[in-house]
């Protein structure tokens, strides 16, 4: 992979007020298509095969490493870490930590999923100790980042959220304030903050939801995306759930359901062009 991520031009253009996010967007995904960047992912066991070809067909290379006795040899060849809890039992938590600790001291972007934060006081108190090791990006559903902010346990409905994302509008702020970190919520519309500023991200369809691990699988993508421009991780986590967003919106002009939309969303993120993303991306600052 190259040193520079993206070139100046481009980054001058996401400087410019008001914001170009459909250019930015475009040269996030043209950047992880040219670099190719190796993004080790420790995720659950349902979503590990969505997450690896979301990854493949963003042009990004997915390791799904999760030994602890391989960290050490491993993690400091990675461009970015993806740590996701949602099958979460105690003897994988300390490969997460020791994970986390040598991708943030090794200066490399890390990215949690912290499914079902709320489930259990065990789940919690994992997401609490790898939410202090200062993950750069946090992304979760409303119900996810409600429970990661009050750090409360139940009630809930598992992996799904109970909640609309802007329901979370203010724990999302909270917790990014508190951490330093940039937190998206994903829903109809996503949310993305770093404490003070807060944009919407408008693509995608409701079927979705009907697809488990699509939550886990954008996670992995703003993964790869902050890989490429670690020093914009705001611009990149709405620029790679846009681009999921439009994905999800052209596979459903030909799916005919869940299974179908699996798929046409992985041939269109892989098929997508400069045009479509131009036309496409729906990114709006909220108040
Ligand atoms: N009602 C919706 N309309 C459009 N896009 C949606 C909707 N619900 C979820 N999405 C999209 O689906 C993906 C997964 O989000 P979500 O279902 O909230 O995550 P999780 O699976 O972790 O609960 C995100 O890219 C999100 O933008
Ligand atoms: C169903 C399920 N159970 C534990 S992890 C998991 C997948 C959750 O995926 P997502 O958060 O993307 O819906
Ligand atoms: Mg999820």
């Amino acid at each position: 992979m190259e040193s520079e991520p993206i070139s100046n031009d481009q980054k001058q253009q996401q400087q410019q007020e008001p914001m170009e996010w459909a250019p930015t967007a475009w040269a996030h995904l043209s950047a992880v298509r040219n670099q190719s960047p190796l993004i080790q992912c420790i995720t659950n066991y349902v979503s590990m095969d969505l997450v690896a070809n979301t990854l493949l067909s963003a042009g990004a290379s997915p390791a799904m490493l999760h030994s602890v006795e391989e960290i050490p040899d491993f993690t400091p060849h990675i461009h970015a870490l993806y740590i996701n809890v949602g099958t979460l039992s105690p003897d994988w938590l300390p490969a997460m930590k020791v994970a986390a600790e040598l991708a943030s001291k090794s200066g490399k972007p890390w990215v949690l999923d912290p499914v079902a934060a709320s489930a259990s006081g065990f789940r919690l108190k994992a997401c609490l100790e790898l939410v202090g090791l200062k993950p750069t990006i946090i992304r979760g559903n409303a119900s996810e980042i409600i429970a990661l902010s009050n750090a409360s346990v139940g009630p809930t409905k598992g992996v799904d959220s109970s909640h609309e994302s802007m329901d979370a509008v203010d724990a999302a702020k909270r917790l990014a304030e508190a951490g330093g970190n940039i937190v998206a919520v994903s829903g109809v519309v996503d949310i993305i903050t770093d404490g003070k500023r807060i944009v919407g991200v408008h693509n995608g369809v409701p079927m979705m939801q009907k697809i488990t691990a699509t939550g886990c699988s954008v996670t992995a993508l703003i993964a790869a995306f902050v890989a490429v421009d670690p020093s914009h991780a705001f611009e990149a986590t709405a620029s790679a759930l846009s681009v999921f967003g439009i994905a999800g919106e052209m596979g459903m002009d030909i799916a005919k359901g869940p299974a179908s939309l699996r798929i046409h969303m992985i041939d269109s993120l892989y098929g997508l062009d400069q045009a479509a993303m131009l036309s496409r991306v729906h990114i709006r600052s909220l108040p």
